[in-house]
C-alpha cells in the first residue's frame, strides 16, 4: 500500500458579509476552513457562516469562544445547527471577551459541556509557541493538561518563528501531550493589518522578534502595500516537521486577505510531499498520494 501524503492546509477565515462569494474563487470547496468567533461578532454569526460553508462543500471547523456563549440553551442550539449541517469538528477557545457572557469562563468548561452534549465532535484547542501576554506558562500548561485528554487536535497561535514552533512542540511532547498539531502561520497579508491586529491579538512580541530576525526578507510590495510572505516560514516548518506523524498540517491565518492566496497555495504545492498521516485528520490532503 502506498504511503499517504499529509502536507495539508486549512484556511482560517472571518465570517464577513462577502466571505461566501469571495472564498470559493480563491479556495476550492473541497478544502478545509476554520471560522473565527470574534467578540464583536458573537457565536451565532460564526455558526451561520459555518453552516453555509459546510453546505458549499468545505470541511468546516467553527471556532466557539467560551466567553461569548450565554449558556447551555444557546450552546445546544448552536451545536444542533452544526450537526444538522454535517459539521463534526470544532475549535474551542476562551475568546477575547473581557467578561464572560455566561457560565463558560474558559475553554475547558466549554469542552466539557460540548462533550456532555455529544462525544462525537472532534475538538481542537489552542497552543502557544511563544506564550501568551496575559497568561503565565504555568496557567497555559495546567489548562492544556486539563483540556488535552478531551481534545483531538491543537492549533498553534500565529507565530513567525519555525524555531519557536519546533521548540514548543518538543516541550509539549515531553509533557506527554500527543495531539496532532496544526501549525498556525500568517497568510499573505498586508503588514499594516498584521501589525495592528497582531498587537491586539497578543502576538506583538512574535512580530517584533520576526522583524529583527529575517521578516524583512519576507516582506514585499503589492499594490503599494507592504505584505508579509510566509513562504519561507512554511518551508522551514515543513522541513522540520515533515514526516512527524503528529504534524497535522498548516493552519493559515488569512484575515480574509484572499487576493494572494493562490500564490501561497502554489508555494505549498511546491513542498515535497511527506510520507506519514496523522490520525483523525479529516481535511483534504493538499498533495495527493503518489501511487
Ligand atoms: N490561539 C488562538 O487562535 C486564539 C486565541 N485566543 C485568545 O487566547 C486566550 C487563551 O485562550 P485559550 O487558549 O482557549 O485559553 P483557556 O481557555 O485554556 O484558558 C487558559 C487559562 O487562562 C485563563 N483565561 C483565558 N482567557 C482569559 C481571559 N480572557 N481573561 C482571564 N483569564 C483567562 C483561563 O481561566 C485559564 O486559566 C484567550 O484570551 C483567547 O481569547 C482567542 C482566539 C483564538
Ligand atoms: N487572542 C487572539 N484572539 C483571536 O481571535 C485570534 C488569535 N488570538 N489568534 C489567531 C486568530 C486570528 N484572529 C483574527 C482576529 C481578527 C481578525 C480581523 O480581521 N478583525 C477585523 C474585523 C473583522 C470584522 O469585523 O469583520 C478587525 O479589524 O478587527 C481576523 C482574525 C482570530 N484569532
Amino acid at each position: 500500500m502506498s504511503a499517504e501524503a499529509v502536507a495539508r492546509i486549512r484556511l482560517e477565515v472571518v465570517p464577513s458579509a462577502d466571505l461566501l462569494t469571495q472564498l470559493p474563487a480563491a479556495f476550492d470547496t473541497t478544502g478545509s476552513v476554520s471560522v473565527t468567533c470574534l467578540p464583536h461578532h458573537g457565536p451565532a454569526r460564526t455558526v451561520e457562516a459555518s453552516v453555509s460553508l459546510a453546505r458549499l462543500g468545505y470541511h468546516t471547523v467553527p471556532h466557539l469562544a467560551a466567553r461569548s456563549i450565554t449558556g447551555k440553551a444557546e450552546l445546544h442550539s448552536l451545536l444542533l445547527q452544526l450537526q444538522q449541517a454535517g459539521v463534526s469538528e470544532l475549535f474551542l477557545v476562551a475568546g477575547d471577551r473581557r467578561t464572560p457572557a455566561g457560565p463558560y469562563a474558559w475553554s475547558g468548561e466549554l469542552l466539557e459541556a460540548v462533550n456532555a452534549y455529544s462525544p462525537d465532535f472532534s475538538i481542537g484547542i489552542a497552543g502557544y509557541p511563544e506564550g501568551h501576554p496575559q497568561l503565565s506558562q504555568k496557567q497555559l500548561s495546567s489548562s492544556l493538561g486539563v483540556k488535552a485528554p478531551l481534545a483531538s487536535s491543537m492549533v498553534t497561535q500565529m507565530c513567525f518563528s519555525a524555531e519557536a514552533i519546533s521548540r514548543y512542540l518538543r516541550t509539549i511532547r515531553k509533557a506527554g501531550i500527543e495531539l496532532p498539531v496544526w501549525v498556525g502561520v500568517p497568510g499573505p497579508v498586508s503588514i499594516r493589518k498584521l501589525v495592528s491586529l497582531g498587537a491586539r491579538l497578543g502576538v506583538g512580541r512574535s512580530l517584533k522578534l520576526a522583524r529583527g530576525t529575517g521578516m524583512a526578507g519576507a516582506l514585499w510590495r503589492r499594490d503599494d502595500f507592504l505584505s508579509y510572505d510566509s513562504g519561507r516560514l512554511i518551508r522551514e516548518v515543513h522541513q522540520e516537521l515533515a514526516g512527524d506523524p503528529l504534524f497535522a498540517g498548516f493552519h493559515v491565518y488569512t484575515f480574509n486577505d484572499l487576493g494572494r492566496l493562490p500564490g501561497l497555495l502554489d508555494d505549498l504545492r511546491a513542498l515535497q510531499p511527506t510520507t506519514t498521516l496523522a490520525s483523525g485528520n479529516t481535511s483534504i490532503p493538499l498533495f495527493p498520494a503518489k501511487i
